[in-house]
């Protein structure tokens, strides 16, 4: 495994990358890429796993970027451990990390990059009308990452993200069509701990209060997977309402929204596939989840 900081080495790892292609018995080698942020758990795991079994090539990137933060005291405390994780992708059989410093992605910074990629209106909605700037920051990365990590053809290129970013997901499928990128975008489900909670780097700032806190999230997520498994209203209030009861949760939406729009759908009984989004600040973190919704299912015959 070959850790990389430096966009010249960037240029060998692409070197590297098309010789480890023409060595693939595939005719159309694949370059799997898995961006995180770091303080890898068993959600990266999950997808450095499928990403590997898929590629020929696997690589991934760990960066916190400064982009997507517009809170300077979450950017701060952004839990950082590139020794552990460097370990754990050893394990996962990563061919290459991309582990850039701040001023090599961003020379200049703070006063650069002066040229953006803009997520447009799908970036304003939820988590973006929370985090001003925050889905333009991820997919002015995410572009950066795929120019210098994708391969040229004919090796083809797969990205790998987690379902529980949900509402990034779509700003990054949507930014891929727009900007005619020429990656695939892969996709795995959340990975849940054994109380249903959602693995994420910030769980590591939880105190054991907050995580019993955190636990409802999930549990108001599972309740509305239920209700419309079962045909039932999905009540978004009543849960809202329970939800806020506690003092270690500040809620900031429980939605329920079209999986490639972000527009709120009909309430009531669920008639379509549709996701749930949830984010709340529980203690002192805030923490987003979310989950598929499928309608129920009407008896044939
Ligand atoms: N529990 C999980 N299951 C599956 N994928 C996950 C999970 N948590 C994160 N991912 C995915 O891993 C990739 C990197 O995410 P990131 O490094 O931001 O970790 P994170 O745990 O989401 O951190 P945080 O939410 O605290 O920022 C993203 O595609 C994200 O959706
Ligand atoms: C996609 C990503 C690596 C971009 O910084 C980040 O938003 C994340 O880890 O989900
Ligand atoms: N995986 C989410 C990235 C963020 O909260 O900035």
């Amino acid at each position: 495994m070959r850790v990389t900081q430096l966009f010249d080495t960037v240029r060998g790892i692409r070197a590297a990358v098309v010789r480890a292609a023409q060595h693939s018995t595939a005719a159309r080698p694949v370059v799997g890429i898995v961006p995180t942020m770091g303080a890898l758990h068993s959600g990266h795991a999950a997808l450095l796993e499928s990403a590997r079994r898929s590629s020929d090539v696997l690589i991934a990137s760990v960066f916190v970027n400064p982009l997507q933060f517009d809170d300077p005291t979450d950017y701060q405390l952004y839990p950082r451990q590139l020794e552990v994780d460097l370990q754990m992708l050893a394990e996962h059989d990563a061919d290459f990390v991309f582990a850039p410093g701040l001023q090599e992605m961003y020379p200049g910074y703070p006063e650069g990059p002066l040229v953006r990629v803009s997520a447009g209106e799908l970036g304003r909605r939820w988590e973006g009308a929370s985090r001003p700037g925050h889905f333009d920051g991820v997919a002015t990365v995410v572009t950066k990452l795929f120019t210098i990590l994708s391969p040229p053809a004919p090796a083809e290129c797969e990205a790998w993200f987690g379902q529980k970013d949900a509402e990034q997901l779509a700003v990054i499928r949507r930014l891929v069509t727009d900007l005619n990128l020429p990656v695939r975008i892969r996709s795995l489900p959340s990975v849940r701990d054994e109380n249903g909670v959602a693995l994420s780097s910030r769980n590591l700032r939880l105190s054991e209060s907050d995580y019993d806190a955190a636990r409802s999230l999930s549990r108001a997520l599972f309740t509305l997977k239920a209700r419309a498994e079962t045909g039932g209203p999905l009540d978004l209030p009543g849960l809202r309402t329970q939800l806020q009861s506690s003092e270690r949760i500040d809620l900031d939406y429980l939605v329920v929204v079209d999986p490639a729009t972000l527009r709120e759908t009909a309430q009531g009984v669920l008639k379509q596939p549709a996701l749930a989004l949830i984010a709340a600040r529980v203690g002192p973190v805030r923490l987003i989840d979310t989950m598929d919704l499928r309608p129920a299912v009407p008896p044939t015959g």
